[in-house]
């Protein structure tokens, strides 16, 4: 299995280009079941989690063509709407195909998502949303089955904002007769992204952005061309990894628009941030002050950032409390910092961060995609050698990980 050996201690300079999103592409992809006509995506990033849904698409009867970043879905002979157990296992994103395929043929059965093990998960929501739509649905031996020979547009309410919930029945509402309302609709930038996909197939949405999202079904979607937008985490995250190392970094390809919250918080941590329309430039003081934070849904302070600001906390001046409110279990980095030397404590679903001067490099072990990045701004900052174990966390999610941070002169390879 695959570990990255990382020697700390380097100030990141220089530039990287910032990849397309990961939690935009794998909706966008299973927009592609809505329609007899092909999708093309561009900007896709090169991730394991883009090569499973590609696979799980084609054994439905999809046929994806790929050129560098350009995918081209072509899901005319979509004949076999299952998701198997075996294929959806380690991606949470899988349940995206249950309202493309309900919509599009009348039934599915997938598979219960795996993911992240960050928390309980459960998909209720999506099979709550569905059945007000008209949907048959059961879950049976893990496998989530819906039947519907046509959904009918309904008002929806979730009971906690949910991201691929939204997405799922926003994608499946594009087929519905009749207007479909989500109420407590999820605000996230790749909601919107994939909202703009759907309307250019010929969807009729308004509000996404809000939380309300109001979807008049048609009769049919027709083919377009999409640009996946920047992945914000992975902007995020290089920002904290040249922020904890004292670095000066640009990032092209992406921008500030999405990442309020974010920015706002490394600014407090004394960092200059400067942007344009496609790139952000960041210069970090030598030592960053702690910054407190609390994750909520999107505009505040994201959920898949808060491993990496509990990173940059470990080893700033003062003490930070976080606390997460999206997932029930995910502060399972903080027993992989303290490893390497951060004053750590958890109190239900608070931690209490007190910065150290420095941290050591040791062997630690990725638990989530996430958690796996926090542990790699840690190790760039740890004197000497950090090994993580586990990395595959990590490709799922991160387009040229080694590559990209190598070109802001990290030390870092990949070893077996
Ligand atoms: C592929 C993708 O886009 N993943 C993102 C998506 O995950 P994902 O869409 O899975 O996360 P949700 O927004 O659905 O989850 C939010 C909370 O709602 C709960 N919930 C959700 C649905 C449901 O039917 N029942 C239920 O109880 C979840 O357990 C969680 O506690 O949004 C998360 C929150 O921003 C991010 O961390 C993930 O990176
Ligand atoms: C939690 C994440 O991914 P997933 O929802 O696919 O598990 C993530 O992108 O941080």
């Amino acid at each position: 299995m695959d570990k990255l050996l990382i020697e700390g201690g380097v100030v990141l300079s220089g530039e990287v280009a910032i990849s397309g999103a990961k939690n935009a592409a794998l909706p966008l992809l299973c927009a592609a079941l809505l329609s007899r006509e092909p999708l093309t995506l561009t900007n896709v990033p090169a991730l394991n989690d883009i090569d499973t849904m590609l696979r799980l698409l084609e054994q439905m009867g999809v046929v994806a063509t790929r050129d560098t970043d350009t995918i081209i879905l072509d899901a005319a002979g979509l004949d076999n709407p299952v998701a198997p157990y075996e294929m959806v296992k380690t991606m949470r994103a899988s349940i995206l195909v249950l309202g493309p395929l309900v919509a599009r043929c009348g039934e599915a059965k997938v598979s219960l998502p795996g993911g992240c093990a960050i928390g309980a998960r459960p998909v209720d929501q999506h099979i709550k949303g569905l059945s007000a739509m008209g949907a048959e649905m059961s879950v049976e031996h893990g496998y989530v089955h819906a039947r519907s020979p046509c959904l009918k547009g309904a008002r929806l309410f979730t009971d906690m904002v949910t991201v691929t919930g939204t997405e799922n029945l926003m994608m499946a509402a594009c087929l519905a007769e009749g207007e479909t309302v989500i109420e407590n609709a999820a605000r996230e930038p790749e909601v919107v992204d994939l909202a703009n996909c759907l309307v250019a197939m010929g969807a009729q949405i308004s509000g996404a952005g809000t939380d309300v999202i109001r979807i008049r079904g048609v009769g049919r979607l027709h083919g377009a061309t999409h640009r996946i937008m920047p992945d914000r985490i992975e902007t995020g995250t290089y920002l904290c990894a040249a922020a904890a190392t004292g670095g000066d970094i640009r990032l092209s390809g992406t921008s500030t628009s999405y990442l309020d919250a974010v920015i706002d918080k490394l600014m407090d941590a004394g960092c200059e941030v400067d942007a344009t329309r496609d790139s952000i430039r960041l210069k970090a003081p030598p030592r960053l002050n702690s910054v407190s934070l609390r994750t909520a849904p999107y505009p505040a302070f994201p959920t898949d950032m808060q491993a990496q600001f509990m990173a940059i906390n470990a080893v700033a001046n003062g003490t930070a409390i976080i606390r997460e409110t999206i997932f029930e279990n995910r502060f399972m980095h903080a027993v992989e910092l303290i490893r390497l030397g951060a004053d750590i404590k958890i109190d239900g679903n608070a931690a209490v961060v007190q910065g150290v001067e420095k941290l050591e490099g040791a062997t630690v072990m990725a638990t989530d995609l996430r958690a796996s990045a926090g542990l790699v701004i840690a190790g760039l900052v740890a004197r000497g050698e950090t090994l993580i174990d586990r990395i595959y966390h990590l490709d799922r999610g991160y387009e040229h990980l080694e590559q990209k941070l190598s070109a802001l002169g990290a030390r870092v390879k990949r070893v077996r």
